[in-house]
């Protein structure tokens, strides 16, 4: 396997910028940037700007690799934010705390700025004498739309520096997966098949003492000043105008990331085959808020999958690490999509020849958001939500179904409410498993498969332990009854406990609204 990270550049559309006039940029209209100074500590070298975004570390990370000297700023942009929620800003938060720590122990600073990167990247570029400025590169519509602006931007401020866009989020960049006519993928397993083939990169070292700049006694003062909100301290939550968040998140930063891939990769990898299927049973890694902010590199944790392949007692210990590889590779397949499409967070990725005809529902809506429908199996997934943040696969889909199909509310409404509510929201996940479970995705769950949530509830809790443990109200039904709720009658339902709610939709009417909805979508009906 190769050492050196997949050149992206070359077909990233993106042009060293050769300006060569510096222009002076005060009063660039951001907090806290009011003064240039020359920051270079170190004049042989050149000074190279890193922009954190979605990579949060500094290990395995391709955008801090080279022989320039770094100066790495994270900029807190109101216009991402506003697409933000308390779960994942939390940790946000807690991540760039972490990576501030590790610049510290390498003798550096991370710069924190607040604004538009528009103006931040060329001022800052301007005040630091950079070369170049880096980024990796991030697959949304808005992502792209912003990277593009800033890049313009520092053209048009005459900065002289290079603007070099880098890939390390995805073992495999869309423009090297693509069929036969070039186009992205639609169908997973093909995709995996190509995907699996090609060759991965190994992690890249990080940065040590000396590679990173030092901007304290470089830059001006108003650059590292509390007062300016660049360094110094972090924001808080409240500071960036959001609430504490419901749910106890779970801690982020790389030694955490590191620590859970660690133990995964040592034990519950070889479980993950079997068990990741069950709630209850604890078997998937956690790794999605981390993969998402990119607080551990995806080409560590590929290598921790090769070295537990490696160390496999037998097949059937490989099957369940490759189990775990194609869900990396479901991650890349959502990435691509979201690249090629970026329209899917908003729009059906697969229009029907009519529109669906939504049901207006609040109450409904309102029901499953509270965790309160009547069925245990989404109502314990729901719960889980609110109280940590996170939920298990499995019980994402069966709610998934359950929002689109049996109340046959739009799937945008349920992507609405994960966003705000999940740790690991990610826009080109959430769109993949919001529309697969509406039937409107790409390889497409047909639109008369649901999951039936009574089915469901049976095989992946059989002893009824997850819906105990986030249904209290349940905690000390038979378990027969546990899954059955929804078809009791209702003195049954009152002799078990008055406290849990009778189903808010008959069980299996609903099904044949659905179909009848999707049929005339389809222009069946
Ligand atoms: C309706 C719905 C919404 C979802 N929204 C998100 C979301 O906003 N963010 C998110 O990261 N995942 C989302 N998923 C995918 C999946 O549920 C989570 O990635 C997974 O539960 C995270 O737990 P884990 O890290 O323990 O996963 P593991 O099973 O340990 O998987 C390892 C990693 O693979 C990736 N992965 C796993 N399954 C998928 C998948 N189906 N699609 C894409 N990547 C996957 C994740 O990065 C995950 O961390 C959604 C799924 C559905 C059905």
């Amino acid at each position: 396997m190769s050492n050196e990270p997949p050149d992206t550049t070359a077909e990233s559309g993106f042009e060293p910028l050769r300006a060569t006039r510096r222009t002076a940029l005060r009063g660039a209209g951001f907090a806290g940037l009011l003064t240039m100074g020359r920051a270079s500590a170190r004049q042989d070298v050149g000074v190279r700007l890193h922009w954190h975004r979605r990579d949060l570390r500094v290990t395995d990370n391709p955008g801090l690799t080279g022989d320039d000297r770094l100066l790495p700023v994270f900029v807190h942009d109101p216009a991402i934010l506003t697409h933000g929620a308390p779960p994942v800003v939390s940790f946000l938060l807690d991540a760039l705390d972490s990576l501030r720590e590790q610049y510290r122990d390498r003798g550096g600073e991370l710069l924190l700025a607040r604004g538009d990167p528009r103006a931040v990247l060329p001022a800052l570029a301007a005040a630091c004498d950079a070369d170049a400025v880096t980024w990796n590169r991030d697959y949304s519509g808005l992502a792209s739309e912003r990277d593009r602006a800033v890049a313009g931007a520092l053209a048009d401020a005459g900065v002289s520096v290079g603007v070099e866009r880098l890939g390390g989020t995805l073992l495999h960049e869309p423009e090297h997966i693509t069929t036969n006519d070039g186009s992205h993928y639609s169908v997973f397993s093909d995709f995996w098949r190509e995907w699996r083939n090609q060759e991965k990169a190994a992690p890249v070292a990080a940065p040590v003492r000396g590679d990173v700049v030092d901007p304290r006694g470089s830059l001006d003062e108003e650059w590292l000043g509390e007062a300016s909100g660049v360094a110094g301290s972090l924001p808080s939550l409240a500071d960036l105008g959001f609430d504490d968040p419901e749910a106890d998140v779970q801690p982020a930063g790389t030694d955490v990331a590191h620590d859970l891939l660690a133990d995964f990769r040592d034990g519950t990898i070889y479980r993950y085959g079997d068990d990741r299927e069950f709630p209850s049973r604890e078997s998937t890694s956690r790794l999605s808020p981390h993969l998402k902010f990119g607080t551990v590199g995806v080409r560590t944790v590929w290598k921790a999958t090769e070295d537990a392949a490696s160390a496999a007692s037998d097949g059937d210990a490989r099957a369940s690490v490759e189990a775990f590889q194609r869900r990396l590779a479901w991650r890349e397949f959502h990435a691509h999509i979201l690249d090629a499409r970026p329209d899917v967070v908003t729009e059906n990725y697969r229009e029907y020849p009519n529109a669906i005809q939504w049901r207006d529902d609040p109450e409904g809506l309102q029901a499953w958001k509270d965790g309160e429908t009547g069925y245990p199996f989404v109502d314990a997934g729901m719960r889980q939500l609110r109280d940590e943040a996170w939920v298990h696969n499995r019980v994402r889909m069966v709610a998934g179904s359950f929002l689109t199909k049996d109340l046959l509310i739009d799937w945008r409404e349920g992507y609405d409410w994960y966003r705000r509510k999940l740790v690991d929201h990610d826009t080109a996940h959430a769109a993949g498993g919001w529309q697969w479970a509406a039937s409107t995705g790409t390889h497409a769950q047909p639109y008369f498969r649901f999951f039936d949530p009574v089915t469901q509830s049976e095989t992946y809790d059989p002893d009824g332990e997850y819906i105990r443990e986030y249904v209290p109200e349940l905690r000390d039904a038979p378990t027969d009854a546990i899954h059955e709720w929804p078809t009791l009658d209702d003195e049954r339902r009152a002799d078990i406990t008055p406290d849990y709610p009778a189903p808010i939709v008959d069980y299996g009417e609903h099904h044949d609204r659905a179909i009848e909805a999707f049929e005339a979508a389809r222009g069946d009906g």
